[in-house]
């Protein structure tokens, strides 16, 4: 059978980082064993006796029973950071199910730092917070999923829902049996994507060339160092604790340093790198963008991933002043959102999920105990109590 190298995820804590401690738990120590490597997809004959062995159970579907959801709401709009009294958990009783449509049951749902922004404009007070989750079919009136299959949803904070199916992803059919299904919010999933795209597309990475990458040790960061050492070039990161730093090293980024801690910023980037960047993959903005566009090489690409340092702010930031060093070095910057290539998703997912399974690509979540803590879990992640993606489990 497939082994994961690590102790499964959801195991207890065993964090060096106090700061990590208030409320996430991790599978393991990150800088020990926290990779998921080696690990072979299920042979064709146990994939079959699998899918038999669950259709049996799914139709007749079982009888509908009332089920009552529980929800976290917008109770109020973020003003600065987010406070946990600006959510309210409430529930709600779902009707019984209509031909073609299935119950679900979140497992694992995803915080990101889109909420904040998106939140502001697209919600209103009351909504129901928006976000993925990994979902398992508890029920089903429709014959195109099974019972106990698990998909990836876009249903918001939500302990059940009920679907008609059109808006469900799958997992990928080659998902291994033993590799977490949280990896589909996040290195096998959106965030991960973000980095593919983001560096094949956006920063046109070549072989050779050196990538600067902030907020490292996240969930896109991480994918984007490692991709970017899987295509032959030297990666520069930086995250905002030494722990973080050495969990950088551990997976194999060239540079790596505090930004916090260091005493200038700009001396640390020309130290990391003395010849310059030639791709800068930005999660970051405001300050830190300023001062590294002027480590850019001659021809340099920017990929205007995030701006999280200013998702938060009442006052708009001043700057960046781009201008001058744009047009000297003749720079690109371009701003993306990952749903642009939502037409080769697939192709993203298999090569994610191939590097997963092969070793090449490491990952790491910050697992929260606990549907009830979701706004902690969020502000937690914006606050960068997270390695790796942060991830609720319900
Ligand atoms: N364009 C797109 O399609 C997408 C964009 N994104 C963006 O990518 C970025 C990373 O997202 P994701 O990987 O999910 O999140 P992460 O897992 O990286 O978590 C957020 C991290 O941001 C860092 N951070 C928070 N505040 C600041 C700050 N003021 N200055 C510097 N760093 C800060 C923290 O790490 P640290 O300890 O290092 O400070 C924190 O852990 C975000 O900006 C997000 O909006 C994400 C997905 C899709
Ligand atoms: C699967 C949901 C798609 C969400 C797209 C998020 C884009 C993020 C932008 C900035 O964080």
């Amino acid at each position: 059978m497939p082994k994961l190298a690590t102790a499964s995820l959801g195991g207890s804590a065993t964090h060096r980082d106090p700061s990590m401690q208030r409320h996430s738990h991790t599978s393991s120590d990150p800088l020990e064993v926290c990779v998921t490597e080696g690990i072979q997809p299920l042979s064709w004959v146990q994939r079959l006796l699998t899918r038999l062995v669950s259709r049996r159970h799914s139709f007749p579907p079982a009888c509908s029973k009332m089920v009552t959801a529980k929800v976290w709401v917008l109770k109020k709009h973020f003003e600065g950071f987010p406070k946990t009294s600006d959510f309210d958990l409430k529930k709600i009783e779902l009707p019984n199910l209509k031909d073609g449509e299935l119950l679900l049951e979140s497992v694992f749902l995803s915080v990101d730092p889109y909420m904040r922004p998106y939140s502001q404009r697209d919600m209103k007070e009351g909504d129901i917070m928006i976000g993925t989750q990994v979902a398992r079919i508890v029920e089903s009136n429709n014959p195109a999923f099974t019972v106990g299959a698990f998909v990836v949803a876009r249903s918001g904070w939500r302990t059940h829902f009920i679907s008609d199916g059109k808006d469900l992803q799958l997992l990928p059919s080659s998902w291994p049996e033993s590799l977490p299904k949280s990896l589909a919010l996040g290195t096998v999933g959106m965030p991960g994507l973000t980095a593919y795209f983001g560096l094949l597309e956006v920063c046109k990475m070549k072989l050779g060339e050196t990538v600067l990458v902030n907020a490292a040790a996240g969930a896109v960061g991480s994918v984007v160092g490692q991709l970017a050492k899987i295509g032959g070039c030297k990666v520069v990161g930086c995250a905002g604790s030494d722990y973080k730093v050495a969990y950088l090293k551990k997976i194999g980024f060239d540079e790596a340093f505090n930004y916090k801690t260091v005493v200038s910023l700009d001396e640390a980037l020309r130290q990391a790198s003395p010849d310059g960047y030639d791709c800068f993959f930005d999660n970051v903005g405001g300050e830190f963008t300023s001062i590294a566009i002027n480590h850019m090489k001659k021809y340099g690409r920017i990929a205007v991933c995030g701006a999280i340092s200013q998702y938060n702010d009442t006052v708009p930031q001043k700057g960046p002043y781009v201008q001058v060093p744009m047009i000297f070095k003749e720079l690109q910057m371009e701003g993306f959102i990952v749903t642009r290539w939502n037409n080769r998703w697939e192709e993203g997912l298999k090569a994610l999920l191939k590097w997963v399974v092969e070793g090449k690509v490491k990952c790491h979540e910050q697992v929260t105990e606990g549907f009830e803590n979701m706004p902690m879990a969020f502000i937690g992640m914006l606050k960068g109590e997270n390695l790796g993606k942060a991830i609720v489990k319900v």
